[in-house]
């Protein structure tokens, strides 16, 4: 029986910091790298980050987009570096932002979540924006696999105010009613819950709660202008969940792998120190 995602998350943070690293083959970034912009560059770019930072951090998160611009050999590459991160022993987020109606849904759940699928991760990113219960079959998935779904709640992009601002029938915001499903479904769990949500650090001052006893990935730090002073004004109280997700600021450094982990290791104990 796998050991429920968070606790496997508790325990990998607690080993190589709360860091989470993605890996975003941006057409600028394979040019930069010497790669061709394909799904080889993609793949050398993927295997490239696996080698550099597998022992050395808690989690890596693939963007999916930029290997499914590839088509199916993208795919396949992509596949291939979940595959590979797994093997090295790194925690794999795959970045999909999925959901659908309940038997779709069902089906992004096998894709990312069934261990007999060629794309199974041992998280993955969720829009609960056709209804929180529409996300049943992922945590459903989660539950019977040992892996983690993590809801977008307030995100990191200027126009999510929008739509997670805006507020229910019921009074509270539409991030607050999904912050607030999180929680119950992470209700009792030790040392946290599986279930994650996603919270952008360039979000400014929030009034939500967000102690949903389980792991807070934060991105929009770097690249798009959140750093460690936000995560202390944000984060205090709910510190010891939090990952924070770095991808362009450290990917810039490469390809050499020795100043990957460099960067790394730089932004990893910036951010951890903040959190502790
Ligand atoms: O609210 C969100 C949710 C996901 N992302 C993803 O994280 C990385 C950020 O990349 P940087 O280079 O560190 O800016 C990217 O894959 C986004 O799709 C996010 O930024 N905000």
């Amino acid at each position: 029986m796998t050991e429920p995602f968070g606790q496997r998350l508790w325990n990998a943070v607690a080993a190589h910091g709360p860091l989470c690293v993605g890996i975003d083959p941006h057409a600028s970034l394979l040019e930069s790298w010497g790669l061709p912009d394909d799904a080889a560059g993609a793949e050398r770019f993927g295997r490239t980050v696996v080698e550099a930072l597998a022992g050395r951090v808690a989690v890596v998160k693939p963007q999916s987009a930029f290997f499914e611009r590839f088509g199916a050999a993208g795919v396949a590459a992509l596949e291939r570096t979940v595959a590979d991160a797994r093997a090295a022993g790194l925690l794999v987020l795959l970045d999909v932002k999925r959901g659908d109606i309940g038997t779709t849904a069902a089906a992004y759940a096998q894709a990312y979540l069934d261990p007999t699928s060629p794309l199974c991760a041992d998280a993955l990113t969720v829009s609960p924006y056709l209804g929180f219960g529409s996300l049943q079959p992922f945590l459903d998935a989660a539950t019977a696999h040992g892996g983690g779904v993590f809801v977008l709640a307030l995100t990191s992009n200027p126009e999510g105010p929008q739509v997670q601002h805006a507020r229910t029938a019921e009074g509270r915001t539409v991030a607050g009613s999904m912050l607030s499903a999180v929680a119950a479904v992470n209700a009792g769990q030790s040392p946290q819950g599986s279930i994650g949500v996603v919270v952008g650090a360039t979000i400014g001052d929030t009034a939500e709660d967000l102690a949903i006893n389980g792991p807070l990935l934060v991105p929009g730090l770097g690249a798009q202008g959140g750093g460690a002073d936000d995560l202390r004004r944000l984060f205090g109280p709910v510190a010891p969940h939090v990952l924070p997700s770095v991808s362009r600021e450290i990917l810039g450094a490469g390809p050499d792998p020795a100043a990957l982990a460099d960067a790394a290791a730089r932004a990893g104990d910036l951010y951890a120190a903040v959190l502790r």
